[in-house]
């Protein structure tokens, strides 16, 4: 007899419904009904059919059998997870606070709710069994010849259309059995052919580190290697060393979208058998590679943070190649950190995980210094050849001289030197649009966006746009407070940066990549493209430029303001800005010719630009790690932020008081845990909703997570329509 009742969550956001209901399995299910199905179940008073999916079984229920209902339909052929992923599911429950069902969804392929499927077409194949029997061989063999060169390519319609062959001799010799229909499964995802991308020797110190990796007992490794250090040619040396063993490999980049480089290089060296995994696929391309992976025919997975949840066999290994990146970590329910999950599979199924960067996080770092993970480096570029140098310019003493414009002296020269050389040149700024504040400059009235607490930015299209809501409004001729005419436009932007270039260097042919240049889908990768085949001299762009880039003829990058990152009010800002110093002046030099980089800053001492320009990530790290020991920040303290929002500013305010109150009454006597707030967000409003936050810090044991979590609930359970609450645990950012 098999098993009696089996525990099934619910498919629903209701909070209320977050837990295991038990039904009864009819015989008719007991030999299929595995973990992970997919199962329709009927629900509350009205028995109306729900989803549901079967998380376990138990042979006896603890309330009255009289009330048990049956399971009404498994839906699918096979389930959607097994037991190794259920494991995974409880891991993320406790880990961050997330509904059960917030954790199964990250499994499915999405579209599968809504009945997608795999596409076939009906093909026609020869039948040879019969072909010598029947007397129509002879008379038909032209068109039989023609069909079986292409057995099993094409439809019926395709054989007419592609072949010029009749309907009616098709459907003759189908009546006559020398034909027969075979289904054929299609792969949506992208058909495209790239170009060969060729093995490299591997120098003396990739090989030490592939091997390293290779025949240590450790599973878990950084990979800190500087900029150009050749660290993608280790991660194909790993690959290959994998596909040896038959094993699959997952290699993670940030953003699919924004490492077009990466993306060509594996199917340049690997070719069709590599899957690509992310966001910006259809419901049908996704489903198709999610079913490459789940029946083994791909041993390589190219993908964005959400590709960690496909249903591998054999993982031998996992690549997170720029691990620091903030992408990384989602900020949708489960909120998780792909690092955590990285090493739970690891120690599920004993895969390597490697994380490739120059900039390593502060926390990866750290667990690399006390040996919980091995530290592997590339400590030069490929060839030996120099870093860029790197010239901190202060644009304090630019205005002091007489300088107002957007580039000092010295980029401007450069620039200009770059151009006659026929090099090419980056010019990075962390900010789009034109100008980033408009304000008057009689009463000092800004400009801010009616549904979100913050400054809107003027683009050139005469247009003020907000960059949390879109939400734009014309171009102001006088001031809304006081009515003057005086209303000006403060902080560049890539767009205006785009605009002086054009007007400064006007034979200059510039590109521009950031938000708003990319919105279509190629966009990105035809910008990457005419950059790196030399249709233009000049590229300005955001972050979006700032990672992977790798072009042999960009000899300099300018980075106009390196300050705006480092301003922000986040623990992380200063992290955030060595990184992306680093990662943009890596961009330089990187082919035979020497390169160089141009740093402008109001604060040439801040620690981040000056060990940046340095080269120097030790001392940076080591004073950052200080800091964070002071002030309790991860690594040492964990962080826990409970975000309110709704509305009403009175409710959200007074339930953030209630929230902070009970927290600060129930927590006393853990003298190790830290409750900062509950007070308003740094960023006060989105899209009308009003934000308070409380932030938690110290020791945050499983326990003490969970048990915020239920009185938080609990709190709220009467205005759930009208509050959110969102739990964070470690957060990428506080604002
Ligand atoms: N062994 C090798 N021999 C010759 N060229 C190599 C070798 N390894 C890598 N390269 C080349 O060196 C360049 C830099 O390598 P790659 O782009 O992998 O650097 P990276 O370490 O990923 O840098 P970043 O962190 O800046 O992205 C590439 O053009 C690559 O083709
Ligand atoms: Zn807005």
């Amino acid at each position: 007899m098999g098993k009696k009742y089996a525990k099934i969550i619910i498919n629903s956001e209701s909070i209320s419904l977050d837990r295991e209901f038990t039904y009864i399995i009819p015989e008719k299910f007991f030999d299929v009904i595995a973990i992970g199905y997919r199962v329709k179940v009927p629900f509350g008073a009205g028995n109306k059919k729900v989803q549901g999916f079967v998380v376990g079984f138990c042979d006896e229920i603890d309330f009255n059998p009289k009330f048990a209902k049956e399971i009404s339909e498994i839906c699918d052929d096979d389930p959607l997870f097994g037991s190794s992923e259920l494991e995974l599911i409880n891991f993320m429950r406790k880990e961050y606070l997330c509904k059960y069902i917030d954790a199964i969804r990250v499994f499915l392929p999405t579209g599968i709710i809504r009945g997608n499927s795999l596409k076939k077409k009906s093909v026609v194949k020869i039948n040879s069994s019969m072909i010598e029997y029947s007397i129509y061989f002879e008379k038909y063999k032209d068109v039989l010849e023609q069909i079986k060169a292409n057995d099993g390519m094409y439809t019926k319609t395709e054989l007419n259309k592609i072949l010029g062959i009749s309907t009616y001799k098709i459907n003759k010799l189908f009546s006559e059995n020398l034909l027969i229909a075979d289904e054929l499964i299609m792969d949506r995802a992208n058909q495209r052919e790239y170009m060969t991308y060729e093995r490299k020797d591997l120098t003396l110190q990739q090989r030490k580190v592939v091997s390293d990796i290779i025949h240590s007992e450790e599973k878990i490794f950084l990979l800190k290697g500087v900029t150009g250090s050749g660290k993608t040619e280790v991660y194909m040396n790993l690959v290959e060393n994998m596909l040896n063993k038959n094993k699959t490999s997952l290699v993670l980049v940030p953003e699919i979208s924004l490492t077009p480089q990466m993306i060509e290089r594996f199917k340049g060296r690997f070719g069709k058998d590599v899957a690509v995994f992310h966001s910006k696929l259809s419901d049908g391309e996704r489903f198709d590679e999610w079913n490459r992976v789940k029946n083994n025919s791909v041993k390589l997975i190219v993908g964005a943070r959400s590709a960690i949840f496909l249903p591998f066999k054999d993982l031998g290994l996992i690549i997170v190649d720029e691990e620091h990146e903030g992408t990384y970590k989602s900020e949708q329910n489960p909120k998780y950190s792909i690092r955590d999950i990285a090493e739970f599979k690891s120690r599920q199924c004993g895969c390597k995980v490697v994380y490739g960067t120059a900039t390593p996080a502060v926390e990866t770092y750290y667990r690399a210094l006390n040996n919980e993970i091995g530290l592997v480096t590339l400590e030069q570029r490929v060839d030996s050849s120099p870093m860029p140098n790197i010239s901190v310019v202060d644009m304090r003493e630019e205005l002091k001289s007489g300088n107002r414009n957007i580039f000092s002296r010295e980029l401007y020269n450069a620039l200009k030197e770059n151009l006659q050389r026929k090099e090419q040149s980056i010019i990075f700024l962390n900010r789009r649009g034109f100008s980033t504040f408009v304000s008057c400059r009689s009463c000092g009235y800004v400009f801010t966006c009616d549904s979100c607490d913050i400054s809107m930015t003027y683009h050139k299209n005469g247009y003020l746009i907000c960059h949390y809501c879109g939400k734009t409004k014309p171009q102001p001729k006088t001031c809304p407070k006081c009515g003057s005419k005086y209303v000006k436009y403060f902080g560049a932007g890539t767009e205006q940066i785009e605009n002086y270039i054009r007007n400064t260097f006007q034979d200059a042919r510039v590109l521009r990549m950031d938000v708003d240049t990319t919105r279509k889908k190629n966009s990105h990768e035809e910008i990457y493209n005419k950059f790196k085949n030399g249709e233009a001299d000049i590229l300005v762009g955001t972050q979006m430029i700032s990672k992977g880039l790798d072009f042999p003829n960009v000899t300099l990058v300018g980075i106009v303001a390196a300050d705006i990152t480092l301003n922000l009010p986040d623990f992380r800002a200063s992290e955030r800005g060595f990184q992306i110093i680093t990662q943009v002046a890596g961009r330089a030099g990187r082919g035979e010719k020497e390169g160089r980089v141009i740093l402008q800053t109001y604060n040439p001492e801040h620690s981040s630009i000056k060990f940046a320009s340095q080269y120097n990530y030790n001392d940076f790290f080591k004073e950052e790690i200080s800091l964070r020991n002071i002030m309790n920040y991860p690594p040492f303290g964990d962080l826990l932020l409970i975000n309110i929002s709704g509305s009403k500013e009175g409710l959200v305010k007074k339930y953030s008081l209630e929230i902070g109150n009970y927290i600060q009454k129930n927590i006393l006597g853990t003298d190790d845990i830290q409750i900062l707030g509950p007070c308003a967000c740094t960023v006060q409003k989105i899209k009308d909703q009003f934000r308070w936050q409380i932030l938690i810090k110290g020791k945050l044991n499983e326990f003490i997570k969970n048990n915020i979590r239920i009185w938080v609930y609990d709190i709220i359970k009467d205005v759930y329509n009208e509050i959110r609450v969102s739990l964070d645990v470690n957060p990428n950012s506080l604002l």
